[in-house]
């Protein structure tokens, strides 16, 4: 099995609004379960009814990006404790639809706010967590990346959906975002696994199979195609 926690498994999906990560969810979750595992699904910001109600705050209102960075960080404090590190003590899976990498390109690399003070908030949050060393952060163990170039996800979210405070961003937000991650994922390759997210949807399934197969999170499914 893969590098756990407690015996827990915690696994993000990141990528730029409309790259596509939600729409593989529910295959993952069945996955998952498929194998006796049990699934926790969950989002950031949210995933509690405090983080949910900040949330709306952060999709919703206009605020400075100070503001943004303390109510993502807020909402991930509350997150951690009531969601994650309980499901992660009982060797549970943790999917979390986005986590601090989407802070450091979002109010980052995108609203150009300073990464410092990021860092000093996401040691407050996410260091000194149960079952950890002191010194180190609670991180996901992997991280699948939706790498899409930005017009391409504004097409797929064209008409989709009422866009949120977020979506609604030109796509030069989202060139920066998309630029954020990818520094993030240089910085942590070992942790990151690149999806090519232009492909079509079941070609972004089978790599997403493919890499957690191959790095023993999950097993390969008997009779499937090597
Ligand atoms: N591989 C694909 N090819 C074409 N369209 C896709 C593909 N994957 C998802 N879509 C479509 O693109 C849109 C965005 O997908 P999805 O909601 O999964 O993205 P997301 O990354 O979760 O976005 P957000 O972070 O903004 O919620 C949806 O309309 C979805 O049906
Ligand atoms: C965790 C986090 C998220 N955001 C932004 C990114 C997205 O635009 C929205 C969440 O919407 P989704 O449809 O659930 O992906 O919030 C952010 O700016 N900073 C963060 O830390």
């Amino acid at each position: 099995m893969s590098p756990t926690r407690d015996g827990g498994l915690f696994l993000t999906l990141e990528g730029i609004d409309g790259a596509g990560k939600s729409s593989h969810l529910d295959a993952l979750e069945a996955r998952f379960k498929a194998q006796g595992r049990t699934v926790v699904r969950t989002r950031e910001p949210g995933g509690t009814p405090l983080a949910e109600t900040l949330r709306a705050l952060v999709l919703e209102q206009p605020m400075t990006p100070l503001t943004e960075s303390l109510l993502v960080f807020a909402a991930r404090c509350e997150h951690i404790a009531q969601v994650i590190e309980p499901a992660l003590a009982r060797g549970e899976v943790v999917l979390c639809d986005r986590f601090t990498d989407a802070t450091f390109a979002y109010q980052g690399a995108g609203r150009g706010f300073d990464t410092a003070v990021l860092s000093t908030l996401e040691q407050w949050v996410q260091a000194g967590r149960a079952g950890l060393p002191a010194a180190q952060l609670l991180q996901p163990q992997f991280t699948l990346w939706f790498d899409l170039a930005p017009e391409i996800a504004a097409q797929r979210l064209a008409g989709a959906r009422v866009p949120d405070k977020f979506e609604a961003q030109p796509v030069e937000f989202f060139r920066r975002v998309a630029q954020g991650y990818a520094d993030r994922a240089t910085a942590d390759a070992s942790r990151f696994v690149r999806i090519d997210a232009s492909q079509a949807r079941d070609q972004v399934w089978q790599q997403i199979d493919t890499a957690l197969v191959a790095r023993g999170v999950l097993s390969q499914v008997q009779g499937a195609a090597q």
